[in-house]
């Protein structure tokens, strides 16, 4: 029997022509399966939209938009045996990179009607739902320096002239990390990145190399340059820590993998979360180990052997054991 499916789509995602976009969809997957679309508007966003659908019981549901769509949609499949289909139509299209889907329509519906899913970690953060990365400092900032205008005028682009613009005002903080209740560490930072999967694009979270979506740990970077030049061999490391799949090696760059963390700063910061500011520190995050089971285009990827940790130069570190 074909698959019962729920295409959720945002006809303001992205660039392109919606309505176009919206019909090639509908002639590459009905032939497939049962399709059943629902249609996202400035009132009624991906997110009760999904929660219907998954009341529903769909074999499948679909999110075809941006990073926000697709996050909102995946908060509601978590725990859940429906697959998530991704067809990204937004500017990063983060999560779908993170996972190698592709975001031709064409490419992106063949992974969907192809049938190969993969069950990743997603995580939880107080009351939202996290698909991909929590920024703390400088990434939190680039987020909202990276305005709409400019992200349709530029694209990804738009994030990284962001990112330049702030490193400029670059500051540290005093940060603690209790990392799975049994330790204490201290530090200063200029960013601290959480992510449970991250494309490579996201250049302060590649301090472990590769982000590992489906290991039921978090992946935590922490970039904590002490000059402008700190902070572009920082950049350089981490982008070559993505590019080749080893872990970063300089001094102002830490890591670890674990998961649950609790993070606390002085002064407080803010969080973004899967590109959303979602508030301020201290903040708890937890990994939901395989939970959410995605459309990919293999079942499995390869995960170097690589170390799990490196902190020992970060600026003010102390570390205590908690009783
Ligand atoms: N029909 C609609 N008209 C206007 N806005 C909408 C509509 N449907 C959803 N939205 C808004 O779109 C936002 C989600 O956008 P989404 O992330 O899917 O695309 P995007 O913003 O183009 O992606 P990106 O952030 O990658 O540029 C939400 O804020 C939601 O309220």
């Amino acid at each position: 029997m074909a698959r019962s499916s729920c295409l959720i789509f945002n006809p303001a995602a992205g660039q392109g022509d919606s309505e176009q976009e919206l019909q090639t969809i509908c002639q590459l997957l009905s032939p497939h399966m049962e399709l059943e679309v629902r249609l996202t508007s400035p009132d009624v966003d991906a997110a009760p939209l999904a929660r219907t659908a998954v009341n529903q019981n769909f074999d499948l549901i679909i999110a075809a938009g941006g990073d926000g769509t697709v996050s909102a949609v995946a908060a509601a499949l978590i725990g859940t045996s429906i697959s998530l289909g991704v067809i990204g139509r937004g500017t990063a299209n983060a999560f779908a990179n993170a996972l190698d889907i592709p975001t031709s329509l064409e490419a992106a519906c063949r992974v969907i009607t192809e049938g190969t899913t993969r069950v990743v970690d997603a995580a939880s953060c107080g009351d939202s739902t996290m698909i991909l990365l929590a920024g703390i400092g400088l990434e939190a900032e680039t987020i909202r320096k990276a305005d709409r205008v400019a992200k349709d005028r530029l694209g990804v682009l738009a994030y990284v002239f962001a990112g330049f613009r702030q490193l400029q005002d670059l500051e540290l903080f005093s940060a603690e990390l209790e990392i799975d209740g049994s330790r204490k560490v201290e530090f200063s930072a200029g960013a601290i990145t959480v992510a449970n999967a991250a494309p490579a694009t996201s250049i302060l979270a590649q301090g472990p190399a590769g982000v590992i979506p489906d290991d039921g740990l978090l992946d935590l970077t922490i970039v904590a340059p002490e000059s402008t030049l700190d902070i572009m061999a920082a950049s350089y490391n981490l982008l070559r820590s993505a590019l080749r799949g080893e872990a970063a090696t300089q001094e102002s760059v830490g890591y670890l993998r674990a998961k649950h963390f609790r993070i606390t700063t002085q002064p407080a910061q803010r969080v973004m979360i899967d590109g959303e500011l979602v508030g301020h520190t201290p903040i708890e995050i937890a990994c939901i180990p395989h939970s959410l089971t995605v459309c990919t285009p293999q079942s499995d990827m390869e995960r170097p052997e690589q170390p799990q940790e490196r902190l020992e130069n970060l600026p003010d570190l102390s570390v205590r054991i908690v009783d």
